[in-house]
């Protein structure tokens, strides 16, 4: 599988909670709708085509009436009845309702193909790679995608224009999808819907209104409006997606900063071996002198990515094994050197003081030290991780993030929540538990995912 499908389907668990209340929102006032889904222009295309109507009004028009949209609204009312029998079929072809009997009856099976994960790797899977240093890189090399991606079954599904007779009889049940139309009731339920899949109450009253602009009164399905969700989401995480910058320094220093189990060992190991993968020499502080369960599971890390993990005695000076690793690290003309951190938040004046100290220490070997400082943060506390971010900040000169454990968690949207209020680097995420499950952040796979949309 490919590892943007795996990263799709492992991000399920936030789209589903958001597919079940988009289904009962639009659900609840909607109708059935005949018409053929017109081609949704996103909310960019709207709001150009729109003329620029009232500019900074970003609350809608409260009225519904929606005077210019219809246009997307199909006509519907009477079934095009075009089913008459006038068209010469076959004598054995019953009348409509129970279509043809040895056509499959295409119409949702869409998604069910396992293929369903190429659906959108393949445009962006080679466009990340390149850019991304060499963090990236190293997924791409062992490319498990490349074999997968061209497969792209999906978009074969349609061929169910197949006979004649079928769109002589016009497969009306193809075409019916339940539409409801945009007001303020409907926006309200949106808003909470965002807000409980852990957007943020600022974030998702601004994603709802830059979504209804121009579209009060238009009549929306749930796949328009997850399409038009995951436009925004992409607008606001496009700005954030960057992968760590290198710089010509040698050793380039990373200092890794979080609350303890966030993933800051498997995240160090999972970098380790990527920059190991793009040809880069790599040692590894293990700066959490205090735990030592923490300093044997880096040491596991350091094994798998073939990687030397320095460490230090049980309860020694995390800024004196820093300087050690930083001296050494220069003297075999290491390329990066990632130095682990303690995480207890408990005792936060204590913390700062021991990350201040590293600090301290290393810029005494190179003054534009650390040259990186990431925040690794576990996406399964939801909303907590925005006091994280803030707190972190107050600690430690945080330069980028990185989001853990986005695999199985249905809180994936403080992600969205994190990138508006922070616009703090997002560099990679963290789907999983292997060595290879460090992705790029791609942020239309991104809101794809979340919003359960279908790009296939
Ligand atoms: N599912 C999943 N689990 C992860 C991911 N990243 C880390 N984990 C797990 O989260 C747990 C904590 O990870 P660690 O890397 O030990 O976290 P830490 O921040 O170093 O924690 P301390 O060692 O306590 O400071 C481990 O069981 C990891 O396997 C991820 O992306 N997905």
């Amino acid at each position: 599988m490919s590892f943007f499908g795996k990263m799709k389907n492992r991000l399920f668990k936030s789209s589903s909670k958001l597919d079940e209340g988009l289904e009962a929102i639009v659900g609840e006032g909607g109708e059935e709708d005949e018409a053929p889904s017109e081609p949704l222009r996103s909310a960019e295309q709207e709001r150009a085509v729109q003329t620029a109507p009232e500019p900074p009004g970003e609350t809608p028009s409260p009225t519904p009436p929606a005077p210019d949209a219809p246009t997307e609204v199909p006509p519907a009312p009477e079934p095009d009845l075009p089913e008459e029998p006038q068209p010469v079929p076959e004598p054995d072809l019953p009348p409509q309702t129970p279509p043809e009997p040895e056509v499959p009856p295409n119409p949702a099976p869409e998604p069910t193909p396992g293929p369903d994960i190429p659906g959108n790797s393949p445009v962006e899977v080679p466009q990340q790679a390149p850019q991304e240093v060499p963090v990236r890189t190293p997924d791409r090399v062992p490319a498990p995608a490349p074999l997968e991606i061209p497969i792209e079954a999906p978009q074969e599904v349609p061929p169910r224009s197949t006979g004649l007779l079928n769109r002589l009889l016009g497969r009306r049940e193809d075409r019916i999808v339940v539409r409801r139309a945009l007001d303020d009731d409907m926006l309200e339920s949106l808003e909470e819907l965002l807000i409980a899949s852990d957007m943020g109450v600022d974030t998702s009253l601004r994603v709802t209104a830059n979504m209804a602009e121009g579209r009060m009164g238009r009549k929306l399905s749930v796949p328009e409006i997850k399409q038009l969700l995951s436009d925004e989401i992409t607008r606001i995480m496009d700005p954030v997606a960057r992968p760590m910058p290198l710089y010509p320094s040698k050793p380039q220093v990373v200092l890794v900063v979080g609350v303890n189990g966030s993933g800051k060992t498997t995240t160090i190991g999972k970098l380790a071996s990527q920059f190991r993968a793009a040809g880069k020499s790599v040692v590894i502080a293990a700066g959490d002198t205090f735990r030592a369960a923490a300093v044997e599971q880096l040491q596991v890390w350091g094994d798998r990515a073939g990687v030397p993990v320095l460490t230090a005695p049980a309860g020694s000076d995390p800024a004196s094994l820093a300087f050690d690793a930083m001296t050494k690290a220069q003297a075999d003309g290491a390329d990066l050197l990632m130095i682990d951190t303690a995480g207890r938040l408990q005792n936060r004046a204590d913390l700062m003081e021991e990350l201040s100290k590293i600090v301290r220490v290393i810029r005494k070997k190179d003054p534009d030290a650390p040259h990186n400082t990431l925040l690794v943060l576990d996406a399964t506390t939801g909303q907590n991780a925005l006091s994280q971010v803030e707190t972190f900040r107050k600690l430690a000169d945080v330069s980028g993030l990185v989001m853990t454990k986005l695999d199985g968690t249905a809180k994936g949207g403080v992600l969205v929540a994190l990138a508006d209020k922070f616009g703090l680097p997002i560099h990679a995420i963290g789907v999983g538990e292997q060595i290879d499950d460090l992705a790029p952040f791609d942020p239309e796979d991104f809101a794809a995912a979340l919003t359960g949309l279908d790009r296939a």
